[in-house]
């Protein structure tokens, strides 16, 4: 492909991503004065509709325009982990096979990871659930750092700062309750939660269940509130909002934000010539192009790019997610010398914890089909074509939200929230969605599944503070458009010291248990009129322990990566980072995105990232005066 080369722009902050991590912090540090280029792989996607429609937040990771298609392993041993279901073949570029039955040819890939390029990150595609961690998540930072500003106290400030600029909301109760079958599952999910209404008045007390706020202010102790509860959402007059409006915002308003879209950065410059002091970023060498990461399913195209490079005078700040950050720093010579060496890439900070202590939850659903369709979903397509009813509505009724109908929520409308026997705290360690969808986790094709009939209802549980951190990110070439190998290591192929594995393992049956409760209840509430319907995942074949203990070790995932460079003590062989984001041993250089985290907060994890975000830019501004 033909590159040019253009000549160097000079700026005080860099930062690379404009994820919640990066887009946040960019935008603060234009706001307060400093003259700042936020680079991104991706482009503006805000006036794509798949971003804008809360109801699309299936499709928008299937759109091209966005997604990365990054593969993982859950499980090294190729074997074990082709006993997923959703385990990928490539046939050709992009076309994809998934489970058994491959064709002759077919390369084997592994899991499929949503990943975004565009504004705002992933944050521009997720699921648009907002929920704030836990006290003990920014206490534990506390106490590993030292640092007393780590402490939950502290941090509410930076939580306040998110919600000047990121209006949330959960879903109107009266968009559901339009909807009695599907009213019908919620009441009987509050009622496995052991809140469940009287039947005669299920609807009231659906809606005043409703009101029960997950991120409460005033219940003092609401990490280990269990219960049910309404799912509030990256939202505002049933429309998504993120970052990439603060960005906009920020640029549209005049302050010194550079935002330069359509560039892949390669590497970080760093100065080495004083022999007297550390190594210092001073700015960063990219591609000016479209496409460009071989994740994008548009890189086949092979688009023209140009070379250019930008310098910071003050810092460079790497946001490009779990994943991306710890292939740039290896790819710029800092992570553990042993495999900078293989990849023939001179080593310029030998930091051994860069791309290890990868963390995720675990994710597994329990999946029944209606014999008749939710009235909710009457008239959507989810195609945004003429035909779709549901995008009229919502197009037509631009300002209320309870008007707006199916597609002004994420579908995920309400949630158990439970402490498992097994938890390693006080804190509440399950979350169990609700909504009428056929969700299985990710895989090509997934959007369409999951949304392919209005029939499906699925209970699923996300297991928060899990103990595995045996997850690696791992450069597979010293290409920097080359996805890295991803590994987790699931289960008994990770962290098992003191049973870690089993007692995730156990939780996550005993939430199986809490969704089978909860549908046993829907006969309860049979006067609301819902249609009976049958479990087809895990399917009434998976009863014992075992057999569930085994169906999760085959079939769950997650989407939270995180905690690939992590904040950490100075006596952690492993730490990349001090408690004020810097990349120790590195000068002018800081990490601030999932990947700072020691351990994967809460039970969300956008809501952390903007937090930790504002955090860093008072870091840096204090550091600047
Ligand atoms: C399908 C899906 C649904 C989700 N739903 C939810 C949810 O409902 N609630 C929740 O709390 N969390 C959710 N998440 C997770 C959450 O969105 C992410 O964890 C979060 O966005 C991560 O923020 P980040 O800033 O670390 O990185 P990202 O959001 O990944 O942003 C990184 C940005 O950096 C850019 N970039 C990377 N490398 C380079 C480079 N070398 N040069 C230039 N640019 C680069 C990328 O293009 C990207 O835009 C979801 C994730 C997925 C995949």
């Amino acid at each position: 492909q033909p590159v040019n080369t253009t000549s160097s722009d000079e700026y005080e902050y860099i930062v690379v991503g404009s994820g919640p991590g990066g887009g946040t912090l960019a935008s603060r540090l234009a706001r307060a004065g400093h003259k700042t280029l936020l680079i991104e792989a991706g482009d503006d996607q805000s006036a794509n509709l798949n971003v804008t429609v809360p109801g699309y937040m299936a499709a928008v990771t299937e759109d091209k325009k966005l997604r990365w298609d990054i593969f993982v392993n859950h499980y090294k041993d190729q074997q074990r982990a082709q006993r997923d279901p959703k385990y990928v073949w490539e046939t050709s570029p992009f076309e994809y096979h998934v489970g058994p039955g491959a064709p002759d040819g077919a390369e084997p890939r592994g899991i499929l990871y949503p990943r975004a390029q565009t504004i705002g990150g992933c944050g521009t595609h997720n699921a648009l659930i907002w929920i704030l961690p836990h006290e003990s998540d920014w206490n534990n930072i506390a106490g590993i750092t030292g640092d007393s500003s780590w402490s939950a106290a502290n941090m509410k400030q930076y939580e306040q700062k998110v919600f000047s600029w990121l209006h949330t909301q959960p879903t109107d109760p009266t968009i559901l309750i339009n909807d009695l079958s599907l009213a019908q599952q919620y009441v009987a999910g509050a009622a496995a939660a052991g809140i469940g209404p009287d039947p005669i008045n299920a609807v009231t007390g659906l809606v005043n269940l409703l009101l029960n706020d997950p991120n409460s202010q005033i219940n003092p102790q609401r990490d280990s509130t269990e219960g049910f509860f309404q799912v509030p959402l990256t939202m505002n007059a049933g429309t998504r909002t993120g970052v990439y409006q603060l960005i906009k915002e920020t640029v549209k308003q005049g302050y010194p934000l550079t935002v330069q879209t359509n560039t892949f950065v390669t590497k970080i410059v760093i100065d080495q010539s004083n022999s007297t002091a550390p190594p210092k970023a001073t700015g960063v060498e990219f591609q000016k192009g479209k496409y460009l990461y071989r994740a994008s399913p548009l890189s086949v195209q092979k688009n023209p790019s140009t070379a250019g490079s930008a310098k910071a005078t003050r810092e460079v700040i790497v946001s490009g997610g779990a994943y991306n950050t710890p292939q740039l720093l290896k790819l710029s010579g800092i992570g553990p010398k042993q495999e900078l060496e293989q990849f023939k890439i001179p080593v310029i900070k030998d930091l051994q914890g860069v791309g290890k202590n990868l963390q995720d939850r675990y994710e597994i659903p329990v999946n029944v089909q209606h014999t008749k369709d939710f009235n909710i979903l009457k008239g959507c397509t989810f195609d945004s074509k003429p035909h779709d009813q549901c995008l009229k509505q919502w197009q037509n009724n631009p300002y209320i939200l309870g008007q707006r109908g199916a597609y002004a929520t994420n579908g995920l409308a309400a949630a158990i929230v439970k402490r498992s026997s097994y938890a390693s705290d006080s804190n509440t360690d399950l979350i169990i969605f609700g909504g009428p969808v056929n969700f299985d986790g990710y895989y090509p094709g997934w959007a369409e599944h999951a949304i392919a009939d209005h029939k499906h209802f699925s209970w699923y549980t996300l297991k928060a503070h899990t103990r595995n951190h045996a997850g690696t990110v791992e450069l597979r070439s010293a290409d920097p458009f080359d996805p890295p190998s991803v590994n987790f290591n699931y289960f008994d192929t990770g962290t098992t010291e003191n049973g870690a594995d089993q007692l995730d393992l156990q939780a996550i049956v005993q939430a199986i248990n809490t969704s089978r409760s909860a549908l046993a209840e829907y006969s309860h509430y049979g006067l609301l009129g819902g249609p009976p319907f049958t479990e087809e995942a895990p399917g009434p074949a998976v009863q014992t322990e075992a057999e569930l203990q085994d169906y999760v070790k085959d079939r769950a995932w997650g989407h939270h990566a995180s905690c690939t460079t992590p904040i950490g003590s100075d006596n952690d062989p492993n730490a990349v980072l001090d408690g004020q984001f810097r990349v120790r041993g590195v000068d002018g250089l800081r990490v601030v995105d999932a990947s700072v985290f020691p351990q994967i907060p809460g039970v969300f994890i956008q809501a952390p990232i903007y937090i930790i975000s504002e955090k860093a830019a008072d870091v840096i501004l204090s550091a600047a005066k």
